[in-house]
Order: structure tokens, then C-alpha cells, then sequence
């Protein structure tokens, strides 16, 4: 929640970290954009999940999944696969986490033990099946809305050293969604390519993790349209 809450503050966006089904109806209607993480899932949290998500499609608004090791056990498959139900606008996981959902079977913990490429088909297939758009995280970032398929090159190794990056890049995409809620596939993209080129600059600077972590926000901060422009590399796939 710390990183996530900061990136979304460097970035500009405004966050607030709501578990309780008692503030959803007054909370979520205030938000231009909703995340749900289940990284730290217990049964109670749920039921607001769900209820959030529902309230942001009854809106009109984007909402965004971040399912985070969905394939590690039956009670995360089965919360994210109910979440997939209500509509997310994106679902942005690691190679494990989209193949654990497009397959509804069980795969792996937090960290992913496959590359975005080799769940390329199972992003597709959950794209056409959910009606996402879905975003597999990587060495390459790919994102597809079951037919189109983009790709974005950014970033460094070094960031999967920092837990929950991954959560951090999803909550920049929904901030990114509530700024251009008619053009999903193309704002997710942006988020990836803009939080990874902060990545990049950071770690010109970092010595190890911790220091990336830190430089990472800061060049985020302080990220301008020039260095942007000449580092963004997407390409169709
Ligand atoms: N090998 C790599 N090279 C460049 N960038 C990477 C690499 N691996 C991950 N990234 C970037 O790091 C960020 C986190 O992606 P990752 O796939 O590690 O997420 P995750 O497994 O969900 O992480 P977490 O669960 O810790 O939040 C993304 O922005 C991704 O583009
Ligand atoms: C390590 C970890 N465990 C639950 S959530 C989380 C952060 C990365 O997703
Ligand atoms: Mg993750």
C-alpha cells in the first residue's frame, strides 16, 4: 500500500486505500478510477471488492484488477475469477497470474515463474473472454484486448527486486484509465512505458532496491515530456 499510494502521488493522481464495505457507498463514488488489489486478501475484504467494482460499473466509470497470485490458492482463483465477473476495464497481472486466471487452475505464488511472452495466448483468451482489457507484465509488457496486441519495452530487472512494483504499475494504470476512459488499451500501455522510463532514470541513480524504490518515485516526480519522448518504445506485436 505504501509504494502503490506513493506512485499514484508522484504521478499526480490522489489515492485512498479503502478496505471497509461500510465506506464503499460514500467513498466510490468520489473515485475517478477504482483499483482492486487482492494481494493481501482475507475473506471479509471480498464482499467490498466486489461491491466497489459493482458501484464503478453502475457509474460508468473504469475500474482495474491487479490479481495478484491468483494461482496460488483455490480461495485467490476464486475471489479473482468473481472479481473478472464484474467487468474490471483492465486486468494487469504477471505471466503466472493471467495464465492462473485464463486456465481458472492453480499456478504460483506473488512472483511470476513465466515470462509475459509465454502468456501471450492466455492474455488474448482472457481479453476475448472477460471483455478487459489485460496487461502481462514483464521484460516486455504486453497488452491486448484480445485482438490488438501492443507491446512496451521499458524498464529494468531490477524492479522485480522491489515488491510490489507490479501493484504500483497497476494502480498508475487506473489513474491512467480515469484520464482517458474511451481509450484503455492505449492508456495502460502509457502507464507501463511511463513507470518503467521512471525505472530506468532511477536506476542510474540506485545502488541496489531499496535506493530504486526510492529514486524510482522521485523520477517519476520529476518526469518530463523530453526524457519521456525520447525513451518510450511501443511497438504493435
Ligand atoms: N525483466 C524486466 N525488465 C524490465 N522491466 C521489468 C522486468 N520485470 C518486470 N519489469 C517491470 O517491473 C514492473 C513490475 O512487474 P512485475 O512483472 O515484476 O510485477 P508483479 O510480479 O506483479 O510484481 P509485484 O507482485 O511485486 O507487485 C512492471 O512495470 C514491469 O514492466
Ligand atoms: C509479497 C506480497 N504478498 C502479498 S501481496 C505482495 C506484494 C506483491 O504483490
Ligand atoms: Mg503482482
Amino acid at each position: 500500500m505504501d509504494i502503490v499510494a506513493n506512485t499514484l502521488l508522484a504521478a499526480g493522481a490522489s489515492p485512498a486505500m479503502i478496505h471497509s464495505l461500510a465506506e464503499i457507498p460514500d467513498f466510490t463514488p468520489q473515485a475517478q478510477a477504482l483499483c482492486v488489489n487482492v494481494g493481501t486478501l482475507s475473506p471479509s475484504w471480498v464482499p467490498a471488492m466486489k461491491s466497489a467494482a459493482e458501484l464503478m460499473v453502475k457509474l460508468g466509470k473504469p475500474w482495474v484488477l491487479d490479481p495478484v497470485a491468483a494461482g496460488a490458492s483455490g480461495f485467490r482463483l476464486n475471489a479473482c475469477l468473481a472479481l473478472v465477473g464484474v467487468k474490471p476495464t483492465v486486468i494487469r497481472g504477471n505471466g503466472s497470474e493471467i495464465i492462473a486466471l485464463s486456465r481458472a487452475s492453480l499456478v504460483k505464488g506473488v512472483d511470476s515463474a513465466h515470462g509475459s511472452m509465454d502468456a501471450l495466448e492466455a492474455a488474448k483468451s482472457l481479453a476475448r473472454a472477460s471483455g478487459s482489457i489485460v496487461a502481462v507484465s514483464g521484460a516486455v509488457d504486453v497488452v491486448t484486448d484480445g485482438n490488438r496486441v501492443v507491446a512496451a519495452h521499458n524498464g529494468v530487472p531490477m524492479m522485480q527486486k522491489i515488491t510490489a512494483t507490479g501493484c504500483a504499475v497497476t494502480a498508475l494504470i487506473a489513474a491512467f484509465v480515469a484520464l482517458d476512459p474511451s481509450h484503455p488499451l492505449e492508456a495502460t500501455a502509457s502507464a507501463l512505458s511511463v513507470f518503467c522510463i521512471a525505472g530506468e532514470l532511477g536506476m542510474d541513480l540506485a545502488k541496489g532496491p531499496a535506493s530504486l524504490r526510492m529514486h524510482l518515485i522521485d523520477s517519476l516526480y520529476g518526469l518530463d515530456e523530453a526524457a519521456l519522448l525520447s525513451r518510450v518504445r511501443i511497438t504493435d506485436l
